[in-house]
């Protein structure tokens, strides 16, 4: 006789088609795999609930600081306080370097120093990668290998280097917009749509990565209309990559001398714009912010320009930070030969007036059309700052303007570009006049040249011979007074 247990077994103990299993093995399986797709679904549920959250709150920060959304790390948003008293404040060192603009212009000193009120237009805010990200991340990613020496990224977007391959296929030939003397430099098209220029760093020696922190201490906190803008990083294995905005229209030599001379000549007011704006950047540069930032490679070329023409400087690969307590530095020279100041050129002696007398060449060179060392001219033209001292000593000024402009300069604007580049170019480096007020000699107009002038003509009295050129600068400027007076009558 057959017992219960076995008239119930017995049906499960058939062999099934499938294999030859038996009925209760494929029950046992059928149940499992159902728990087991149950478990997953449930799993990638909740994932996907977590990357919406995620993404909601990174759209949201985007939004907030108008950046690519791709990784937004962990951001806090703080607005330093400062005190009002002086143009160079200084920030909290827990809370990074540099300033908000905001805050360092929407005091009362803002409309007396109003060489800079493009600054409150721009709020910055330290888009912070917190140590609870930096901790979360993984930990054979190369930023966990090095530690300390990144501690101090506290802004920007980390980009991978699988974002940045993709936006550049593969970092191919035609993605290529330059290639300058520390890295080449793609252009970059992120998912999003956002255009970016990535500076994909050489590393000889481990030249890469004194240049990304180089550019990283100097630009990573500051934000100016007229400064290009530092938007984050890559750093991976030995790569290190620096990510701009994209500036769109070519930089002011290729705009000068270059391809770009091939879309027609710049005009006067085109260029004054370009050089006011690039002077207005080294002001803020020198004088806004605390440890100030000395460029030490301001050249043309470094000028980048968009499409309404505002300069964007750019290029902070030799910049130098130097605090309140230093007058000045002394550092192996570098620079661009033609730029360089010469007293920097001599003694390696730097500080701020370096870029001043950079900025008086780069003056020249878009008021003249010339390059500043032009070996293709006779010989007392190669130099151009010797050859324009030379021209002025024998008032021959108006002959130096570019010869390619459809329509000239007025000769007093012509006079007070040129008063302006012969001031910074001075050599005696304590007499060029500070970033701030050589936007004030740019913007002016007559009458405050007038009055200027005279102050400056009695402050050049007593110089000597080695002041050749402060003693030629009232003469161009007693002309222009002669003519403004003249003209008022
Ligand atoms: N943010 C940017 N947007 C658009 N073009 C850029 C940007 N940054 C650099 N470029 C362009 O990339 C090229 C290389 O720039 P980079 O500053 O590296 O070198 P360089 O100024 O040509 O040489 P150097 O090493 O002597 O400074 C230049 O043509 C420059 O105009």
């Amino acid at each position: 006789m057959l017992s219960p247990e076995s008239s119930f077994d017995e049906p499960l103990s058939h062999k099934t088609p499938m294999l030859g299993l038996k009925l209760w093995v494929v029950i046992g399986l059928v149940v499992v795999f159902s728990i087991v797709l149950i478990l997953a679904f449930l799993t990638s549920m909740y994932i996907m609930i977590q990357n919406r959250k995620r993404l909601r709150k990174d759209v949201m920060i985007s939004e907030k600081y108008k950046l690519p959304i791709l990784h937004v790390p962990h951001v806090s948003k703080e607005i330093k306080v400062v005190g009002d008293q002086e143009m160079n404040v200084k920030g909290s060192k827990s809370s990074g370097r540099f300033l908000d603009p905001l805050v360092l212009f929407s005091g009362r000193r803002l409309k007396k120093n109003s060489y800079d009120n493009e600054s409150r237009i721009s709020i910055e805010k330290s888009n912070t990668v917190s140590s609870s990200f930096i901790s979360s991340v993984d930990l054979h990613s190369p930023l966990m290998a090095l530690p300390d020496q990144f501690s101090h990224l506290e802004w920007g977007h980390w980009f991978t280097l699988r974002e940045l391959q993709l936006a550049t296929n593969f970092f191919s030939d035609d993605h290529i917009i330059g290639d300058g003397g520390y890295g080449i430099v793609y252009k970059g098209d992120l998912i999003n749509g956002t255009q970016v220029a990535i500076k994909k760093l050489h590393n000889h020696l481990g030249q890469a990565e004194k240049e990304f922190r180089v550019e990283v201490d100097a630009i990573g906190h500051v934000r100016h209309k007229n400064l290009v803008r530092l938007l984050g990083f890559c750093i991976e294995g030995t790569q290190r990559m620096l990510i701009y905005e994209y500036v769109k229209n070519g930089n002011l030599e290729q705009w000068l001398h270059g391809q770009k001379c091939s879309l027609g000549i710049l005009d006067w007011e085109k260029r004054m714009k370009i050089l006011l704006g690039t002077a207005k950047a080294l002001a803020y540069l020198h004088e806004a912010i605390e440890p100030k930032v000395v460029h030490r490679d301001i050249k043309s070329s470094n000028i980048l320009i968009d499409d309404d023409f505002n300069a964007k400087v750019s290029d902070f690969g030799l910049a130098k930070l130097l605090g309140s307590e230093n007058t000045h530095i002394t550092t192996r020279v570098m620079g661009t030969f033609g730029y360089v100041a010469p007293e920097y050129a001599k003694t390696g002696l730097l500080n701020e007036k370096s870029d001043i007398y950079s900025f008086g060449v780069v003056l020249l060179e878009t008021i003249t059309g010339r390059d500043p060392v032009d070996y293709g001219r006779a010989a007392h033209e190669i130099n151009l700052v010797e050859w324009l001292k030379t021209m002025i000593g024998s008032k021959r000024s108006e002959e130096v303007i570019d010869p390619r402009f459809e329509i000239r300069p007025s000769t007093k604007a012509l006079k007070r570009a040129l008063l302006a580049a012969l001031r910074c170019l001075d050599p005696d480096y304590t007499k060029r006049p500070k970033m701030s007020q050589v936007v004030q000699m740019m913007e002016s107009d007559d009458d405050q040249m007038t009055s200027r002038n005279d102050r400056s003509r009695a402050h050049s009295k007593n110089t000597n011979n080695a002041h050749k050129v402060t003693n030629e600068a009232p003469r161009i400027e007693h002309a222009g007074r002669r003519k403004s007076a003249s003209s008022r009558k």
